[in-house]
């Protein structure tokens, strides 16, 4: 098989058939670019292509198949189970007659559907020789160009586009058309991209999702699906996935309940997972899980691509959800990330705490945002002054951001100084749609909230809350915008001479308040950041940029750290260690300008090596698995960073 970058195996860009393939027949061959299919596409003019090598390491599989299949069939009569080798993933060699197997082949892909392969499509910059090669003589007009022409080209049509959805509907067909054309354009023009395929242009995909809706980037597995989730998994095309973004769509950013159509949110994370932290496209798959919604106007919606239900709750859910963790631990073993994204807040901390100790999961909307918060907060005390400790924080909205902040938080403080980290708690209050959280609530309280009741009379509102704690930091997190008001921001400029102020809610319409809002109430003193990008701000002559506190700075670099160690579990020393990587890339340069972040332009550099921190971590905890442990980690994170430039076809 045709290797992209000699033994790093994030580089590696084969399928998990063609990687079978391999290791069923222990010879290294070269061949051009295979794809995999089902049976169905056996026949077609692609095969035309295959090379003589192919054929006859096709046949020498096709016979180890055989002759394993019909072993096991003699077993099975003898005995009641059926085992696979630890390779045999899907059971193929291992089945007997009776027995239903998906009817996965490889082939080498040319001519026609070559063009139509999105992962080795690369349009008008065949060369003349691939043209030749690969039977492509006069299905693309005779110019030849570079990809960064392809890049400069559509660079320009997308800054054609007015609407940011039209943009984001252009990137999509990119994907689907010519990845690798895609992440370089992503990767080359990050700052400009980031916000067109992930947030804010990415929530209004989510809500209009069944009408844009074309191809299906990820699986969907719904309460149709329920006991035969690990067949579903096994239609997927690639076998082996490292990391899996899953939503069940009921808490999507700040926009709540959208049911089947956050799908745009695992696509839109794993394309980050990509562009930023250099997984491969291919070992990342995204899943909804459709229970259901409770959002009228999607049920009532014609084009509602979901189950046209009100959520499943309680035991049929948990079932589901149970069946979902267990088949993706069976299909690809202990090492795949599973990563929780916008589950409403109840089923978010239950799902983390239920399988936190049997699979490596990890729950961006709590620990991804808490990372990327505390990295800020460290990089601010550099303006600031002070410690951890010193300062008096006070958060807006108690669910899963906020929670999940707070006690990282404490979490870093109890490391500081060396006090308990219940003692640490009683630095940081917060605030929920019911006021203060103070201990005579303490009963009524949902139990992630619990640990915040400190003793206080009850306050009702954000600004009496802030008037009476008088904190150095305030963070909104409650998915609500507008809520930082001009009294609110005023007051906390009024005792601070530098008031931090993140405004965290996604997307740009649920944002607590703007940039501009803050930098303006605040008489330009604020240190500003937000979860969804605002553009620079003009106040008195003075320009201000704020930086973006959202959890892609963290969780692309985190998740390649657990991969290249072969982590097995996710340790809250991992989400600190991640916190500080960022926290140190961010410049003196950076903090002159009031920025709290360091550029989304550097952030492949960023990301290997938070992920080099990480496993660093993975390591010294006894989690990874990927041994011997390698020298430098960072050039080791690099060099296992997924490249889209274009490979040549023999
Ligand atoms: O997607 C984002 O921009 C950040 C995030 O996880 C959320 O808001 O739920
Ligand atoms: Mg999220």
């Amino acid at each position: 098989m045709f290797s992209l970058n000699g033994s790093s195996f994030l580089n590696n860009s084969l399928s998990g058939v063609s990687k079978s393939l391999t290791q069923s027949t222990q010879r290294k061959i070269s061949a051009p670019p295979v794809v995999v299919a089902s049976v169905s596409s056996n026949g077609k003019p692609g095969d035309r292509n295959v090379s003589v090598l192919m054929e006859n390491t096709l046949k020498e599989m096709r016979e180890t198949a055989t002759s394993s299949s019909s072993s096991a069939a003699v077993e099975q009569e003898s005995k009641s189970t059926v085992g696979g080798g630890v390779e045999d993933v899907y059971g193929e060699d291992s089945a007997t007659e009776h027995q239903y197997i998906t009817p996965w082949t490889v082939t080498v892909a040319s001519g026609y559907p070559l063009l139509r392969d999105p992962h080795y499509n690369k349009g008008l910059a065949f060369t003349e020789k691939e043209r030749d090669a690969h039977f492509l003589r006069g299905l693309l007009p005779p110019v030849v160009i570079s990809q960064d022409l392809q890049v400069k080209k559509m660079m320009h049509n997308m800054r054609q586009y007015q609407v940011p959805l039209q943009r984001y509907m252009a990137m999509m067909d990119l994907q689907e058309r010519n990845e690798r054309l895609f992440y370089k354009l992503l990767i080359d023009n990050v700052e400009e991209l980031l916000p067109v395929v992930y947030t804010p242009t990415v929530g209004e995909a989510c809500q209009k999702y069944g009408s844009i809706f074309r191809q299906p980037q990820g699986l969907f597995i719904s309460l149709k699906e329920k006991g035969r989730i690990l067949e579903v998994l096994k239609n997927w095309p690639e076998k082996k996935i490292q990391v899996i973004v899953v939503t069940d769509g009921e808490r999507i950013l700040g926009l709540g309940d959208l049911g089947c159509q956050g799908m745009g949110i695992p696509v839109g994370k794993l394309s980050l997972y990509s562009a930023l932290g250099g997984i491969r496209p291919s070992a990342c798959l995204p899943v909804t899980i459709d229970v259901g919604t409770n959002n009228e106007q999607l049920l009532n919606d014609e084009f509602y691509i979901g189950l046209r239900r009100r959520r499943a709750t309680g035991q049929e859910y948990a079932e589901l959800l149970h069946e979902f963790m267990s088949a993706v631990k069976q299909n690809y073993g202990e090492k795949v990330l599973i990563q929780f994204e916008d589950f409403a807040n109840h089923n978010a901390f239950d799902l983390l705490a239920k399988y936190g100790s049997t699979h490596l999961v990890f729950n961006d909307d709590i620990q991804g945002t808490a990372s990327v918060v505390l990295a800020g907060l460290m990089a601010a005390l550099n303006l600031v002054g002070g410690t951890l400790s010193e300062h008096r924080f006070l958060f807006l909205g108690a669910g899963e951001a906020g929670t999940g902040i707070a006690e990282l938080i404490a979490l870093e403080m109890s490391k500081q100084t060396g006090v308990p980290v219940e003692e640490a708690r009683e630095k940081i209050w917060l605030v929920d749609s019911k006021g203060l959280i103070v201990k005579s609530r303490v009963e009524s309280l949902q139990h992630f909230k619990r640990p915040w009741a400190h003793e206080h009379e009850p306050v009702r509102t954000l600004l009496d809350a802030v008037k009476s704690i008088k904190p150095t930091v305030l963070i909104g997190s409650s998915g609500a915008g507008r809520t930082f008001t001009k009294e609110v921001v005023e007051a906390m400029a009024s005792f601070n001479e530098k008031p931090v102020i993140l405004a965290l809610s996604n997307p740009t319409s649920q944002s607590e308040c703007t940039a501009e809002e803050a930098y303006t109430w605040s008489e330009g003193r604020a240190i500003f950041a937000s979860g969804s990008p605002f553009s620079p701000v003009e106040y008195n002559g003075k320009f201000y940029a704020s930086g973006q506190a959202n959890n892609a700075y963290i969780f692309p670099g985190f998740g390649l750290g657990l991969i290249i160690s072969g982590a097995i579990r996710v340790h809250d020393d991992m989400l600190l260690a991640a916190s500080e990587a960022l926290a140190e890339q961010v410049s003196q340069e950076n903090l002159d300008k009031g920025l709290i972040y360091p550029p989304f332009s550097n952030i492949r550099k960023i990301s290997a090596q938070i992920a080099a921190r990480v496993a660093a971590k993975a390591y010294e905890l006894g989690l990874a698995t990927r041994l011997p442990q390698p020298e430098n980690l960072e050039a080791y994170a690099e060099s296992c960073m997924y490249s889209p430039n274009y490979r040549h076809y023999r």
